[in-house]
């Protein structure tokens, strides 16, 4: 179920540069080309030993609550933000998650989602959320054909309104590529616009993988100021900046 614990600074989205604990769950249902965690599905667990410290101890087993307390009671910092349960696809455990997030939330924690947003009907309520937006360029068309594209995004905005009004702090991220058009992000701005104008959508440059290359200055701009149409100054920029520092 759990391929990592450890504590870093958030690299992504709306928190970043907030200290957090990650809980990464195994396992996707989708295959985005960018993916940069896949590989991590068929890992044996890790959990870090000492918060921040990069060394791991492999347990065969984190599934017990109290096991999984223990252990973010053991790496908890005094500048612990929040905790994230991410993956892979978390919401392939939804209930578990439930379960650690009212107990998280009673020892005085916050949460928070990073989903790829497909499963809409497992969605709880989460002090913090991303759903990750993917564009159709984001799969390799041989086995993603555009009537599950489709179904996909609606899922995600559904998604994105059930959290919004749960009340949690939701936002949208869209990575973009070198080629990624302004057109196509401005429907996912317009979309996000209609759910509330207040949500904030990150646009996150691809970290370069295999041969996938990040937009130049002029087409990231271009995006922005086009989703600017729809959210005004809810737009923001955040590339992966745990990977410029080195961090996990
Ligand atoms: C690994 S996924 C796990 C959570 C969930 N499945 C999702 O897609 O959000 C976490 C985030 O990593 C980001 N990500 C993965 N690979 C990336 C890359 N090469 N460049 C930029 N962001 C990447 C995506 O934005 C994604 O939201
Ligand atoms: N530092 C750091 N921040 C992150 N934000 C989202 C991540 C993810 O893989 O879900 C991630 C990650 O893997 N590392
Ligand atoms: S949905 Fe998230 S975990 Fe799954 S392949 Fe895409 S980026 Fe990776
Ligand atoms: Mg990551």
């Amino acid at each position: 179920m759990i391929s990592e614990v450890f504590s870093s600074i958030m690299g992504e989205g709306k928190f970043i540069g907030r200290r957090y604990i990650f809980i990464r769950f195994k396992g996707c249902p989708l295959n985005c080309i960018y993916c940069d965690e896949y590989t991590k599905n068929d890992m044996p667990c890790r959990v870090e030993e000492v918060s921040g410290s990069g060394i791991f101890k492999e347990y065969i087993n984190t599934a017990e609550n109290n096991n999984l307390i223990e252990i973010i009671n053991k790496i908890k910092t005094p500048d612990l933000f929040a905790i994230s349960f991410t993956g892979g696809e978390p919401l392939l455990y939804a209930d578990k998650i439930k379960e650690y997030s009212d107990i998280l939330n009673d020892l005085g924690h916050k949460t928070h989602l990073e989903s790829n947003g497909m499963f809409p009907d497992k969605i709880n309520y989460f002090d913090y959320s991303s759903i990750d937006i993917k564009l159709k360029e984001h799969f390799d068309f041989n086995n993603f054909n555009s009537k599950k594209y489709d179904e996909l995004y609606n899922n995600e905005l559904k998604s994105i309104e059930k959290l919004y009004n749960l009340g949690s702090d939701v936002y949208g991220k869209v990575v973009i590529m070198e080629n990624t058009t302004p057109e196509t992000v401005e429907q996912v701005a317009k979309d996000l616009s209609d759910i509330g104008d207040d949500i904030i959508l990150c646009i996150q440059p691809v970290s370069p993988f295999k041969d996938i290359k990040s937009p130049s200055q002029q087409n990231l701009l271009k995006i922005m100021e086009v989703c600017g149409n729809h959210l005004g100054d809810s737009v923001i920029c955040t590339s992966q900046i745990h990977k410029y520092l080195g961090m996990l």
